[in-house]
């Protein structure tokens, strides 16, 4: 069947189903057309089942402390693997449920489900549907990235972010191939829930985007929980064992190897826009696939939107929505909003977790800007001191000349939370003084915010 509207949006991710919200409410006739599970990664494969994940870990660890605390548990510390996961579960499907319900009852709205694909620059086929319109919003994300250059990889089974939701029991030995985000994540987590854990990591050091200082920390973090770490693993192979499989990690000694029951690959996503047609349509992607956009989020082809982990500007679900809200105010509020003056925040959600904002020390460096430092453990915040968890430290970098923040990281308790304070000042585009009257409640993490801008120092 051949159909009209005024705007067709592929993929019910984290952008698409709010701009659907804001199309129809402007009175268009939308098609939302989404080929397996409503709310995409976020909800379905990320962040909301692997948080769930995290705190269930947080809470087994706390328990192995309690006598810390003067908390005395009678017996050991078991962890009901099935129970954990169905939580997880029960978490994602009230979500998915919701955003169901949102898009059922959206007058204008016609969803469709199927697999979208480009038959020219306005019109697309979703099984038998061919569907037609002058806008196009594409919000198709990503998915775990598979190395096929990688050796033995075909000869075995591996877990991505989807599949290791689908796991029943724990596995005894967790190969984690990959020590960034969700490598980091899942690793901390089956440690805390009893497996044994192996993160292999080809670069010099994990989650290498950030400063040397965090990286160090966290591996102090994840060692002292018992997990093994190896970096510099630039021969990476895999091969079957009776006891699951063989991971190659060094490239010059054959002791070098670990036997694993499970490997999970989180070495990076690619965009789902190979199997997309763009070609079809003439739209432009770049050397891994994500699709060329301008600061407005337009494509090549005029019409034509990209948002989301698909355009590569941005991997995350905030920056996925805050796309969504950029096309929205252009288009529907008249305003000239830009991807260009975001200021990159986001979290690493390990316990305790990475906050961050703005440019590492590495990055501010580079910029040539002459630079005020200041750093304070956190052994040194009353808040972390209370609760018994002092490891990491808080930083903050700033121009010297103009007297604003440039980046921070907080590398502990609340560091996830914490580090709003100064996304905050920064997108007042406020000097840094403007913290010294604060008045902080205590005793929190953020209180020390004033403090620590206090104490800044030239680098
Ligand atoms: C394990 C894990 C943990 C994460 N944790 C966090 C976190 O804590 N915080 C954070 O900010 N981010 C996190 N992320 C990243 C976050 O999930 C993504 O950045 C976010 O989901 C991207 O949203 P999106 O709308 O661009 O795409 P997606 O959420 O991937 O949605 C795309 C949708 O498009 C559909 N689709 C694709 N192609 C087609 C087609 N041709 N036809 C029809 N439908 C199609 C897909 O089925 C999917 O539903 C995590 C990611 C992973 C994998
Ligand atoms: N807390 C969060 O917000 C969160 C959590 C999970 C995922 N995510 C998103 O998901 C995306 C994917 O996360 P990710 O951790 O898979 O990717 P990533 O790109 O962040 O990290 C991939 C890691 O794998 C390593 N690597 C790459 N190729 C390798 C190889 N052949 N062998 C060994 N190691 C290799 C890299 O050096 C890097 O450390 C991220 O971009 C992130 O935005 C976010």
């Amino acid at each position: 069947m051949s159909r009209s509207f005024d705007a067709i949006i592929i993929g019910a991710g984290q952008a698409g189903p709010s701009l659907a919200g804001r199309l129809t409410a402007a009175d268009m006739t939308v098609a939302l057309v989404e080929r397996h599970f409503f709310g995409g990664t976020c909800v379905n494969t990320g962040c909301m089942p692997t948080k769930t994940l995290v705190a269930s870990a947080r809470v087994a660890h706390q328990a192995r402390r309690a006598a810390d605390y003067g908390v005395m548990l009678n017996g050991d510390v078991n962890i009901d693997f099935p129970r954990v996961m169905a939580r997880a579960h029960g978490v994602t499907n009230t979500s998915r449920g919701n955003i169901e319900r949102w898009l059922g009852g959206m007058e204008h709205l016609t969803v469709l489900r199927g697999h979208a694909r480009f038959e020219s620059s306005n019109t697309l086929r979703v099984n038998d549907d061919v569907i037609t319109a002058p806008r196009i919003f594409l919000n198709v994300g990503g998915r775990a990235r598979v190395p096929d250059d990688m050796p033995g990889v075909g000869d075995i089974s591996y877990l991505t972010n989807t599949s290791i939701l689908q796991l029943d029991a724990l596995p005894r030995h967790l190969a984690v191939i990959g020590g960034s985000y969700i490598g980091l994540e899942y690793a901390q987590m089956f440690r805390r829930f009893g497996s044994k854990v192996t993160v292999v990591e080809r670069q010099s050091r994990l989650i290498a985007r950030e400063d040397e200082d965090v990286s160090e920390t966290i591996l102090g973090i994840l060692e002292a929980e018992g997990i093994t770490v190896r970096t510099n693993a630039e021969c990476i192979a895999f091969a079957p064992h009776t006891e699951g499989v063989t991971v190659k990690v060094d490239c010059t000694s054959d002791d070098k190897e670990i036997v694993a029951s499970h490997v999970l690959l989180a070495i990076g996503r690619r965009p789902n826009t190979d199997d997309l047609g763009l070609e079809h349509a003439g739209i432009k992607t770049d050397e891994h696939g994500y699709i060329v956009v301008d600061d407005m989020l337009a494509t090549n082809v005029p019409g034509i939107w990209a948002m989301g982990d698909c355009n590569g500007r941005g991997a995350f679900t905030h920056t996925a929505y805050n796309d969504f809200e950029i096309i929205a105010a252009n288009l529907l509020d008249g305003a000239q909003r830009r991807v260009s003056s975001r200021i990159p925040g986001y979290a690493l959600f390990t316990d305790p977790p990475l906050g961050r904002v703005g440019m590492t020390d590495t990055q501010a460096r580079a910029s040539g800007k002459p630079l005020l430092v200041s750093k304070r453990p956190m052994t040194r915040v009353g808040r972390a001191v209370e609760r018994g968890e002092t490891q990491g430290f808080m930083k903050v970098v700033a121009d010297a000349q103009t007297q604003r923040i440039l980046g921070a990281a907080i590398l502990g308790v609340s560091g996830d939370e914490a580090i709003h304070g100064i996304l905050d000042l920064m997108n007042a585009e406020q000097p840094f003084d403007t913290l010294k009257w604060a008045v902080p409640i205590h005793p929190t993490v953020s209180e020390l915010l004033p403090t620590l801008v206090g104490d800044l120092k030239p680098m």
